[in-house]
């Protein structure tokens, strides 16, 4: 064979959320740090990015989580994101992917019928308890990186639709919340393809007219994922779907944006600490979270929570993608057709031309 690239991956989803774990082949990526490496990703070269995630090798819900040694002495190892916007903070159902990718394949010992280890990642350190048994992770719990609200009720200019209140919160990465109720848009199947194109001008919104900035990780500055939020008659139960750009729902209740709203809810006092919820997606799967305490960022200045969410993910396969040399696609396609409407801002926004 004459392939210039194998990359390795297992194939895992969280509640019906894609997350590949790329665990060899995709060579080095330089940065002293997850958000160094990130950050050469972004900045510098996106070619592993744009080779695993976009078509041929990948699709429109590709999500790759790049498997790298520990290098916090506490973490047992790191991972980044990559989706097909670009490489990502912190991801809930990435990270149970890779927690249970590690754990089911032996890659760090299973104890039962709990394993405690630490996944390093550039929005910090997340702690990580699996529940196991005979072998298999049953559930996987995160103790998110610290959620805060960065406003509430932003009145946001839209265009084709109009005036958008949304709230902006981080819960790993930052969110722009929006009441589906006000949108009179119900989260279902038959309305995912219009909450994907109801979110486009939104987030496109959002970020031309707010600046957010993480007080302690400046390099996380913009809105990443407009997330359409929902509540029913079961106070326990939220329900909410994050659009992934260039176009598409989350297929899982969302760590991430779970946690940013729960942040929200709780600045209204929708919530207290020890309070248990049930986050439900777009396909009706659930994440249990719970509100777990309190604590200070940016320098004692900002009030933020901490939150504990679990979900199950599932191994389906193994693949493995091979470049040939002569293969004109080495950085990848999409096309708006399944990839969603924002698929030329997103290749204007790529750091490897091609
Ligand atoms: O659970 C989460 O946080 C992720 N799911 C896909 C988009 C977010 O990164």
């Amino acid at each position: 064979m004459r392939w210039s690239k194998l990359v390795t991956m297992i194939d895992l989803h969280a509640e019906g959320e894609i997350g590949r774990v790329a665990t060899a082949g995709f060579g080095t990526v330089p940065g002293d740090s997850m958000m160094e490496k990130m950050r050469y990703i972004n900045e510098m070269d996106d070619t592993i990015r744009r080779f695993t995630v976009f078509e041929p090798r990948g699709a429109a819900t590709s999500t790759v989580n790049l498997l790298f040694p520990p290098i916090r002495p506490e973490a047992a190892a790191g991972f980044i994101v990559l989706q097909a916007d670009k490489a990502h903070a912190m991801s809930g159902s990435n990270a149970m992917c890779v927690a249970t990718a590690l754990l089911e394949t032996g890659y760090i010992p299973m104890r039962e019928p709990y394993t405690r280890l630490k996944l390093d990642t550039p929005a910090g350190l997340v702690s990580v308890t699996a529940e196991c048994r005979g072998g298999r992770c049953e559930r996987i719990a995160l103790d998110m990186p610290p959620s805060f609200v960065h406003d509430l009720e932003v009145r946001l200019s839209v265009p084709e639709i109009g005036t958008v209140i949304v709230d902006i919160a981080y819960g790993g990465v930052f969110y722009a919340l929006v009441d589906a109720a006000a949108l009179g848009i119900p989260i279902n199947r038959t309305n995912a393809r219009r909450l994907v194109e109801l979110a486009s001008p939104i987030k496109r919104a959002v970020n031309q007219q707010v600046r957010v900035r993480h007080p302690d990780l400046p390099e996380i500055n913009h809105v990443s994922y407009v997330m359409f939020c929902e509540r029913g008659s079961d106070p326990s139960l939220i329900r909410g779907c994050t659009v992934i750009p260039p176009g598409r729902c989350d297929r899982s209740p969302c760590g991430t944006g779970t946690a940013a709203r729960l942040a929200a809810m709780y600045a209204r006092g929708e919530v207290r600490l020890g309070d248990e919820l049930r986050a439900q997606s777009i396909i009706d799967t659930e994440f249990q979270v719970e509100l777990t305490g309190q604590t200070c960022i940016g320098c004692g200045s900002e009030g933020a929570v901490l939150s504990r969410i679990s979900g199950r993910a599932w191994i389906f396969g193994m693949y493995q993608c091979a470049l040939d040399p002569t293969d004109p696609f080495a950085f990848g396609f999409a096309l708006s057709d399944t990839w969603g409407p924002d698929v030329d801002e997103m290749r204007a926004s790529l750091s490897t031309s091609g």
